[in-house]
């Protein structure tokens, strides 16, 4: 056992990226290290609650400076359109100063960070170590880093045939189509800095792994999910109101359907997915964000919706227990978009996994989990990049109607690889060689 350390974590200001920053935390809080956790102050109330270890790990909220596109009020990438992140990035460079006045007080041995390019430079002037911890999958991180990366084909050397975009995926993948500045922070952080790990594990993608630490040429570290412990999660239960709801339907009868914390409908695409569900005939639970252009999901919703699918749908503005509601007894499918909080959410669950990626690397693991792993199925998109109610219901239906061919494959081949993943000690082994390997790292560091 090594001596203990003090971390720094600096991850992007997207609830997707800060929650799995904070269950590593935990990990290491669990160790006997302490954190100092920089977060947007409108963050703090949220993510507090996952904070089991309060006097290891401080929450340090974070004022974020105006910079131009930044609304009032802006802090996170929930408040701000699927198209223009940006002023986040700029925002969040602008803490330089203020970082650095933090690692001169209190001298952390390590930084944890994902999008902030600096963070190696920064952390070379100071002597300690930097550590690049992409909780994106180990799919899009290799794809980042496969030079000539074309639409349509796997890149020189990308070890799996059929995850590459393809088609309508130009559409829909601002991440590759637009944003090759994002492609080129990504790629300086993961060159420059100490340390690389991913939120991963090689019984899901091994090989992406071994073509990953080739290309940055170090060693890659895995943390596993990084997921709350089953019997704690966020220490708190499912609210009354859901579990009461919940508890009215049969076992596994319930769609729950989530978009993550980054992505606003189109306003069409929006009442067109509330008619699929509508379709469907099941009960459904959709937790979303107001769709582009509507200040609340009520003015937004398609006419008459509510009346007709009362006393079996729910569509709600506003944050839910994701991994309580999937563990509850009556939720059956899960609609999402294969954000990898979500996808990693959805396989230690029971139940059947229906994706609508909406970004690159929701694209690209959607493409390792449906057609390499078959244990999901995709809604399909026209060349637009709309998909119908029709599709939508009728793939929802796929995997929930007991006779479905389809819905017994992904149900086997997702319960086969849901026992590995929840194996006795495999999660926490994962955590507990990661937390080794830095420990390692510091003394290292310590000692020459
Ligand atoms: O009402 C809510 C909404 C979200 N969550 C949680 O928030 C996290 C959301 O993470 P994720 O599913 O990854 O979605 P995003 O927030 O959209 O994720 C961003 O970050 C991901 C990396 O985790 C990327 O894969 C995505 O492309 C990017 O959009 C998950 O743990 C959810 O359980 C809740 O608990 N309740």
């Amino acid at each position: 056992m090594g001596s203990k350390f003090h971390a720094f974590m600096y991850p992007w200001f997207g609830f997707g990226h800060m929650i799995p920053y904070l269950h590593l935390a935990n990990k290491l809080a669990e160790k006997g290290h302490t954190i100092t956790f920089f977060l947007p102050k409108k963050a703090h109330k949220q993510l507090q609650p996952l904070n089991l270890f309060p006097d290891s790990i401080v929450l340090e909220p974070l004022s974020l400076p105006p910079v131009d596109g930044l609304p009032f009020g802006a802090e996170t990438a929930s408040d701000l359109p699927n198209s223009t992140k940006k002023p986040i990035f700029l925002a969040m460079d602008l803490l330089r100063d203020q970082i650095e006045a933090k690692v001169r007080a209190l001298k952390p041995d390590l930084i944890f960070f994902d999008f902030v390019h600096w963070v190696p430079e920064m952390a070379k002037e100071f002597g300690i170590k930097s550590v690049n911890y992409q909780i994106i999958s180990a799919a899009c991180v290799a794809m980042v880093l496969a030079p000539s990366a074309e639409l349509g084909f796997p890149p020189p050397g990308y070890p799996l045939s059929k995850v590459a975009l393809r088609g309508h995926d130009a559409n829909v993948c601002s991440l590759f189509a637009n944003s090759h500045e994002l492609f080129g922070l990504i790629t300086k952080g993961l060159k420059n800095c100490d340390v690389v790990c991913i939120r991963t594990c090689v019984e899901l993608e091994g090989k992406l792994c071994g073509f990953i630490e080739r290309e940055c040429q170090k060693k890659l570290l895995l943390t596993g999910p990084m997921l709350p412990e089953p019997q704690n999660k966020s220490g708190k239960p499912l609210e009354d109101r859901w579990n009461h709801w919940l508890n009215g339907f049969e076992p596994g009868s319930v769609v729950f359907c989530a978009f993550g914390t980054q992505f606003f409908f189109e306003k069409d695409q929006f009442q067109e997915f509330c008619l699929g569900m509508e379709l469907t005939g099941l009960p459904f639970l959709i937790a979303v964000m107001p769709p582009k252009g509507s200040s609340t999901v009520q003015e937004a919703l398609p006419e008459g919706f509510e009346e007709r699918v009362k006393g079996r749908g729910i569509v709600w503005e506003g944050w839910v227990e994701q991994p309580l509601i999937l563990s509850h007894p009556s939720v059956g499918c899960f609609v999402n978009h294969c954000g990898f909080g979500s996808m990693w959410e959805s396989l230690v669950s029971d139940c059947q996994i229906v994706f609508i990626p909406q970004l690159a690397d929701q694209v690209l693991i959607t493409r390792l989990l449906t057609e390499e792993l078959q244990v999901s199925v995709k809604v399909q998109r026209e060349d637009s990049g709309w998909f119908s109610k029709e599709n939508l219901r009728d793939t929802v239906k796929s995997v929930m109607d007991r006779d479905s061919e389809i819905g017994n494959l992904v149900k086997r081949n997702h319960k086969k690889l849901k026992e590995t993943l929840v194996s006795p000690g495999l999660l926490s082994g994962y955590a507990d060689k990661f937390v080794e390997a830095l420990e390692n790292e510091v003394n290292n560091t310590k000692s020459s």
